[in-house]
């Protein structure tokens, strides 16, 4: 997250840190990601583009700092988007669901993301909050803290004006910011917060920013919609 400030810990209860394990008993904090069920973590399908051995952490602050808080628990088995295509990251569908080996234990610092109805568009500016610990500036590094950005929705009018993303944007995406806070590298699969009468709902997973920088001018985070996608979640936890 670039710009925004650090967030209050555990305000955001169902953001997990996805990591893959390397030398061993390493991990490496890759992107971010939401828990919609007790066994299982909505993020990005570009996460998990790449074969590796992956763990979500639950309930944590400082991803440095074993706070007591956390619960790590492994990925058991990924699916994603059969329309996602690697290739093609403006088509959309950069949408994954994390099966959990175990069910995570909900308390303070770990709770259920809300979603929206399905089809839902939220208008123009409605107040939303992107979250994560990735860059805190354009080539920069992670940020050891859990990070918030506020992030005013942009319409899809505005969104795919000319010079601001065109036709790289699709209606199943969702664009907050455009200013000078943004999403950055580390952030992706994570979830844009939006308040709607008073409560927030996961409404994006954070898919793309500009090549030419984070924070780009007329270049808001591109995020997942996640009211598209909410039947296929539904059919992927119930079949799988
Ligand atoms: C659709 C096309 C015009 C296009 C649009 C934007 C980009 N942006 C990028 O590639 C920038 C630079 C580093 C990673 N990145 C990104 O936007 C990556 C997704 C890359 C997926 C492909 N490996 N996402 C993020 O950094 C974010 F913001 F979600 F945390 C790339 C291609």
């Amino acid at each position: 997250v670039v710009g925004g400030s650090e967030a209050q810990p555990h305000a955001w209860p169902w953001q997990v840190s996805l990591q893959y394990r390397f030398l061993y008993f390493w991990y490496f904090h890759a992107c971010g990601g939401s828990l919609v069920r007790r066994g299982w973590v909505m993020t990005a399908a570009h996460c998990v583009d790449t074969t590796k051995t992956w763990r979500v952490v639950l309930g944590d602050h400082n991803i440095y700092v074993s706070e007591g808080t956390e619960q790590a628990i492994a990925v058991s088995n990924f699916y994603v988007h059969p329309n996602w295509n690697p290739n093609s990251l403006a088509n959309g569908y950069d949408i994954a669901l994390l099966r959990l080996s175990f069910d995570a234990t909900l308390n303070s610092y770990v709770q259920l993301a809300s979603l929206p109805p399905f089809g839902q568009i939220l208008p123009n500016n409605n107040p939303c909050y992107v979250t994560g610990w990735g860059y805190t500036q354009s080539g920069g590094q992670l940020s050891a803290s859990l990070k918030q950005a506020y992030l005013p929705l942009v319409d899809y009018s505005t969104c795919s004006r000319s010079d601001w993303w065109g036709s790289t944007v699709k209606t199943t995406m969702v664009c907050a910011g455009g200013g000078s806070d943004s999403a950055c590298q580390g952030d992706s699969g994570g979830p844009l917060n939006c308040q709607v009468n008073g409560r927030y709902y996961v409404h994006g997973v954070t898919s793309f920013v500009s090549g030419l920088g984070c924070n780009t001018l007329r270049k808001p985070t591109v995020f997942t919609r996640v009211s598209a996608y909410t039947t296929w979640m539904e059919g992927v936890s119930t079949c799988s």
